[in-house]
């Protein structure tokens, strides 16, 4: 049996595709209305048309989703301190897959330490890459990374959520998949706000390079292989997610560059990350002009306007 904690349009994905190839999946809400609607209707808000599998159990009760053996997480990550805690229930042994791509404002932790400094006797694992929940719901091939620091149980959670339209690939380099799919989200701001304000695609296809740059940069100073960075859970969302009016932080971006109202009911991780990434540059030293200035353009600091002015006349170096 499998668990997902978070029936937000990933968690419900995830579960969706999960079911369909066979797996008994406990889906955890917060709240009862939602755990009815699922339970009873097969819809959800969250994933507007997507028939919901009878393989599919919802339930409102933490622990008992908690239980499971493998327990996919997929709150936003400002959450996932709170719902980590919450739990009550043992986890030694539990196969903890995080799937929100974040860094903890508060902490300055990423997903995996987070959980590993909650639930010491679990397993952490991370599954990230470039996938928007409607595709993954929908069948359609998707390519992910799953990270786990643990050779063979790497091997066999691989084994265990791959489905034929979810094709996994391994690595034992849990910090690298976990910051690339957090700082992602921040460079893909910063090419929604940058298309907003009529920068052009030129510009935009520099941002994604030199976004790529400082997220290796810091995944590197944490430990991380560069090899990761280039794959899925680096390149592969950067990618996705730069380029697409699908991603919510793609579109946070958009809003910003055009002026236009950010929706603040969405879950858009690069904002906390990218604040959470200026605490950490300013700490380490370790040069993150993009996401630094996102989270200056993000708090209202300075216009996007002024956000490219500044790119632009920075000292002139070696690429
Ligand atoms: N959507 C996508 O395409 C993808 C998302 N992700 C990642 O998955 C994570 C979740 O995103 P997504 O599912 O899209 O988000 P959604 O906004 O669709 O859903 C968020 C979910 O989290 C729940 N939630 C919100 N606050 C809390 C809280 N304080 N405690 C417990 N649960 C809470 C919500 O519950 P409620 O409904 O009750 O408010 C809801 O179920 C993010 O880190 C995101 O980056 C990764 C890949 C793809
Ligand atoms: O992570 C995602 C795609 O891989 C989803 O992107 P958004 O959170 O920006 O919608």
């Amino acid at each position: 049996m499998i668990s997902v904690l978070g029936a937000g349009a990933f968690g419900t994905a995830l579960a969706v595709v999960l079911a369909q190839s066979g797996k008994d999946v406990t889906l955890w809400a917060r709240s009862p209305e939602a755990v009815e609607a699922i339970n009873v209707t097969r819809q959800t808000s969250r994933l507007p048309g997507v028939t919901l599998p009878a393989k599919i159990t919802a339930t409102s009760d933490l622990n008992h989703a908690a239980s499971a053996p493998v327990v996919l997480v997929a709150t936003p990550t400002q959450t996932l301190r709170a719902v980590l805690s919450q739990i009550t229930a043992p986890m030694t042994g539990t196969r903890i897959v995080l799937c929100c791509k974040g860094i903890d404002v508060e902490t300055g932790m990423g997903v995996a330490e987070t959980t590993a400094h909650l639930k010491p006797g679990a397993i952490p694992a991370i599954l990230t890459g470039p996938s928007f929940a409607t595709d993954i719901a929908q069948g359609l091939p998707t390519a992910l990374t799953l990270a786990c620091a643990d050779p063979e149980v790497g091997k066999a959670l691989q084994l265990d959520l791959a489905t034929p339209s979810l094709r996994l690939y391994r690595t034992t380099d849990t910090i690298g998949a976990e910051l690339g799919g957090a700082l992602k989200n921040v460079i893909a701001i910063a090419c929604g706000a940058c298309i907003g304000e009529g920068m052009g695609e030129s510009a935009r296809a520099a941002l994604m390079t030199r976004g790529f740059a400082e997220m290796t940069r810091l995944a590197m100073h944490f430990g991380a292989d560069p090899r990761t960075l280039t794959g899925m859970s680096g390149l592969g969302d950067l990618m996705l997610t730069c380029t697409s009016e699908k991603s919510r932080n793609y579109r946070h971006g958009l809003a910003l560059g055009r002026q236009d109202p950010v929706d603040r009911t969405a879950t858009v991780e690069g904002v906390k990350t990218a604040e959470a990434v200026t605490r950490l540059s300013k700490r380490l030293g370790v040069d993150m002009p993009i996401s630094e200035i996102v989270f200056e353009v993000t708090t209202e600091n300075c216009s996007v306007a002024e956000a490219i002015t500044a790119l632009l006349n920075r000292s002139l170096k070696e690429e």
